[in-house]
């Protein structure tokens, strides 16, 4: 057999042994990783006995048969027959037509074959033919026998039966790994996830139900499983999800003293509703995990700061920027925010990633403006150590890697240089990126959110700007109004500014600020809300230091073009007395003088030189 099975390039392993040995042999192969036995008859009927493997028989065929014959025919008196199994019709014709005195005997095991053999010899037979269990005991007893030999047909179709079972026993231990591996998968979800689940059967009896669940919901009568859902949790709603076969998605519930947000779904099975399964959370734990996930953003610098509802204004044209930005939220395209400096438009994309629901990934602020663009670069795409732009040994993530799953906003877009746009447009469209220096490349989910005060139309049209990458940023388009054309909402927010200024101490000032606002009636505003805003906080400064009002709007541009024309102030109309006023009053804090003042920094340093005021201790 192993020199057939080598021809034919099968691996095989063989082993002589008596069938007393056979049992012990098979097992200790088993153990050794065998999958299936090949033995001859006596021998494989013991052993599919007493072993779980498949065992194929080398069965006799006539061709067997056939050399025994050339012996038989010499015999002069009755032949035994030996077999386990029935003898073939063919084998007994073949003795009809030899003229051949033949006795079958059929045994079970060693002992029959034993009786067997003492049967035939009374029976007066002069030969045995048979296998080796019966020649162990015609030999004994002085039968003279002839011992059947499998041809090399037999043995042939043995090994191709054993092969064809081989393949199915693998086949069937590979769907049972993949059948294990899923089980396992459900079985480590079903332990580990956040979520409480149960699962009933048509019948509305409980099949499982997870730790989570137990912790979550008040549940009675354990153990659960075998119990209708109703003795255990009256109030889940499963059965009539069983009975109208209807997903219940995201509905909040309340449990004894629990709010829950659930999810009820029907197990459908070729059209049938064999079951539900309901998954839910504690809110109050959803809360939690949502708060831990943000203040770890927020420890990094990379949550949202603002939502829309601190959004001042109640304008319709601001509504409706709010509206339209509350629908894009919702989405994954990009945005592009255009509007006037100072309108809101940092503030609006912070707002949409905290609508959307990347909001528990991270926020990214790329300021676009102001950057060489080798920096900025290296700042989108982040470096491997030795690759810094600037020198700066170790590796760094890049805003596209930083914002994964979250949103990056490119403020002022417009101001960026044009080999950092195309690059912006490659990375966008291949959704990937790969660090400066690097080799490996970084698949990226990230939604893109950007702003510009320029108009990028006509940028693109006069080259300034890569009309590829105004295509792929524009998806959505988001205008925010510029102030002046938000009705009265600088009132909202002078009220709320003032308020927040002052505090308790704010009626003690409200006279005086109601003749200010009334005094911005009108305003052009061009730098918007955060000309406002500076304005605001200055004249806050300047009425707690007892100014008058008079004096207040002395210092405040008169009319709305001067108030535009201030806006890069020059300081040429500031006195030095109301610049050393300003001073004391942000306590010699030069930015925040220089925001009082409507200027920049750069513009007071000038003017304070010119009129000589000198300051110790500057912040
Ligand atoms: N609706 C609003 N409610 C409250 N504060 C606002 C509102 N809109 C803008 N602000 C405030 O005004 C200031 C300017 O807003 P923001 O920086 O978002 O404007 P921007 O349009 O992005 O400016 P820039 O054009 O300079 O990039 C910020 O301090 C912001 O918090």
């Amino acid at each position: 057999m192993k020199t057939i099975a080598e021809e034919r390039g099968i691996g095989i392993e063989t082993c002589t042994a008596i069938l007393e040995e056979a049992e012990s042999i098979a097992i200790d192969a088993i153990k050794r990783g065998i999958k299936v036995i090949i033995s001859r008859s006596g021998m494989a009927f013991l052993l599919k006995q007493k072993c779980h493997i498949p065992v194929v028989d080398t069965k006799l065929t006539s061709g067997s048969y056939i050399n025994a014959f050339e012996k038989i025919r010499m015999v002069n008196g009755p032949v035994a027959f030996f077999s386990i199994d029935k003898i073939q019709d063919n084998v007994r014709s073949l003795c009809y037509f030899l003229h051949v005195d033949a006795n079958y005997y059929y045994f079970k095991d060693t002992e029959g074959a034993q009786a067997a053999v003492k049967q035939a010899i009374k029976d007066g037979n002069i030969f045995g033919v048979g296998g080796v269990l019966t020649k162990k005991f015609a030999e004994k007893l002085q039968l003279d026998y002839y011992t059947l030999e499998n041809t090399r047909e037999d043995i042939e179709t043995a090994l191709d039966t054993a092969q064809q079972i081989l393949q199915s026993v693998l086949e069937g231990e590979r769907r049972n790994h993949i059948l294990q591996l899923h089980l396992k998968r459900y079985e480590t979800i079903f332990n580990y996830t956040h979520d409480g689940i149960i699962a009933i059967d048509k019948k509305g009896k409980v099949e499982v139900v997870n730790k989570q669940a137990d912790d979550i919901l008040p549940l009675k009568n354990k153990p659960y499983e075998g119990r209708h859902i109703e003795e255990i949790l009256p109030e889940t709603k499963l059965p009539s999800v069983l009975q109208n076969g209807n997903k219940e998605l995201d509905e909040l519930m309340k449990i004894g003293n629990v709010i829950i947000n659930t999810n009820r779904v029907p197990i459908i099975v070729d059209g049938e509703i064999e079951g539900v399964v309901a998954t839910f959370r504690d809110i109050e734990s959803i809360k939690n995990s949502e708060q831990k996930i943000r203040s770890s953003l927020h420890r990094k610098g990379l949550a949202s700061r603002y939502r829309f509802a601190d959004m001042i204004g109640e304008s319709r044209a601001i509504r409706r920027a709010i509206r339209i930005a509350k629908s894009y939220a919702h989405t994954n395209s990009n945005i592009l925010i255009s509007g006037e400096i100072g309108t809101g438009k940092e503030m609006f994309a912070h707002a949409i990633h905290h609508e959307s629901n990347r909001r528990n990934k991270p926020f990214v602020t790329i300021n676009c403006t102001n950057y060489s663009s080798q920096a900025l670069q290296a700042d989108l795409l982040g470096y491997e150590n030795g690759f810094s732009p600037f020198g700066i040994k170790g590796s760094k993530e890049g805003a596209f890697e930083l914002a994964h799953g979250g949103t990056l906003f490119l403020d002022k877009i417009g101001d960026s240089p044009l080999e950092v746009q195309s690059l912006l447009a490659r990375i966008i469209d291949a959704k990937e990126v790969r660090r400066i220096g690097g080799d490996k490349v970084i698949p990226i989910d990230v939604r893109i959110i950007a702003s510009t005060s320029h108009n990028l139309t006509k940028d693109a049209s006069q080259g300034h700007f890569l009309e590829e990458l105004m295509y792929s940023l524009s998806v959505l388009t988001l205008h925010i109004p510029s102030l002046h054309e938000r009705d009265m909402d600088y009132v909202l927010f002078c009220d709320t500014w003032f308020h927040r200024n002052f505090g308790a101490d704010y009626v003690l000032y409200k006279k005086k600020i109601d003749i200010i606002v009334h005094y911005f009636q009108g305003y052009e505003w061009k730098g918007n809300i955060r000309q406002l805003s500076n304005i605001i906080e200055r004249i806050s400064v300047l009425l707690k230091n007892d100014m008058t009002v008079e004096e207040i709007i002395s210092t405040l541009p008169h009319g709305g073009n001067e108030l535009i024309r201030n806006q890069n102030v020059t300081l040429g109309k500031w006195t030095r007395s109301s610049i050393v006023e300003a001073l004391t009053a942000s306590h010699l804090n030069i930015s925040r003088t220089a925001r009082m003042l409507n200027c920049s920094r750069s513009t007071l340093y000038k003017k304070m030189k010119e009129l000589n005021i000198k300051v110790n201790n500057i912040r």
